[in-house]
């Protein structure tokens, strides 16, 4: 199973509904919050992320790169997002507040940056529904993919798979069909793309490709 997810990160901020409906055959929407504290920039938050809701039935997938995650990611659970990452070193209490997620009905999802180890989070994995390997520096989209991080990405894998159930795998910067493959054969499942999907001639048909490659390429 290979999801991709496009990040609106990527797309005409005055024109979101024209770009969502311009990948109908993507997985979900990925939304980045960011509050130029935890990342020195600065994008949308609830009510934006409320509207989006109100424009689409699509998996809404964001990604929460802000200082508080503990105060604010619940809102983002009751405003309709069907998967709620939030970055491990900005939580205060990565268990309660994945908790509080799934109570929402969200999915519970923790995001590490490149220069962050997954060996001290391994037993936070039963408590998650996904796991977020950042591959660029969280903060703009459009930057060059790390291959440092595919050593962690597999490591990952290995623990997941030993934890068993369905716990997805995302990687998120610098995924483009230069990179997508290596993702997949190291184990991963769920690929959010900004620049390459918004940036191509036509969407949909990056997201197919990007899909393609991910499948053949999949262990
Ligand atoms: O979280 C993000 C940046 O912090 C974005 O989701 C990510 O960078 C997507 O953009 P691109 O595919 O262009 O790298
Ligand atoms: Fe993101």
């Amino acid at each position: 199973m290979v999801r991709i997810m496009p990040s609106l990160l990527a797309a005409d901020f005055a024109n979101l509904q024209s770009a969502i409906e311009s990948v109908p055959g993507a997985d979900g929407l990925h939304v980045d919050v960011m509050d130029n504290h935890f990342v020195p920039n600065l994008t949308l938050g609830l009510p934006v992320l409320e509207s989006i809701r109100a424009a689409t039935p699509m998996m809404l997938d964001v990604h929460l790169m802000i200082t508080d995650p503990d105060r604010w990611a619940p809102a983002f659970a009751e405003a309709g997002a069907e998967s709620v990452t939030f970055h491990v070193e900005a939580a205060a209490a990565p268990v309660r507040l994945a908790r509080e997620l799934r109570a929402r009905g969200a999915r519970a999802s923790m995001a590490l940056k490149p220069a962050t180890p997954i060996e001290p989070y391994a037993d936070l994995l039963p408590e998650l529904d996904m796991v977020l390997i950042m591959t660029v520096e969280p903060g703009f989209g459009g930057q060059k993919f790390l291959d440092l991080c595919l050593p962690k990405i597999e490591r990952t894998r290995a623990l997941l798979d030993r934890v068993g159930g369905d716990v997805w795998l995302q990687v998120d910067g610098g995924v483009s069909v230069e990179t997508v493959e290596r993702c997949a054969a190291a184990g991963v499942d769920s690929f959010v793309a900004g620049s390459s999907v918004f940036g191509a001639d036509d969407p949909d048909v990056m997201v197919t490709e990007l899909r393609r490659l991910a499948l053949a390429a999949s262990a």
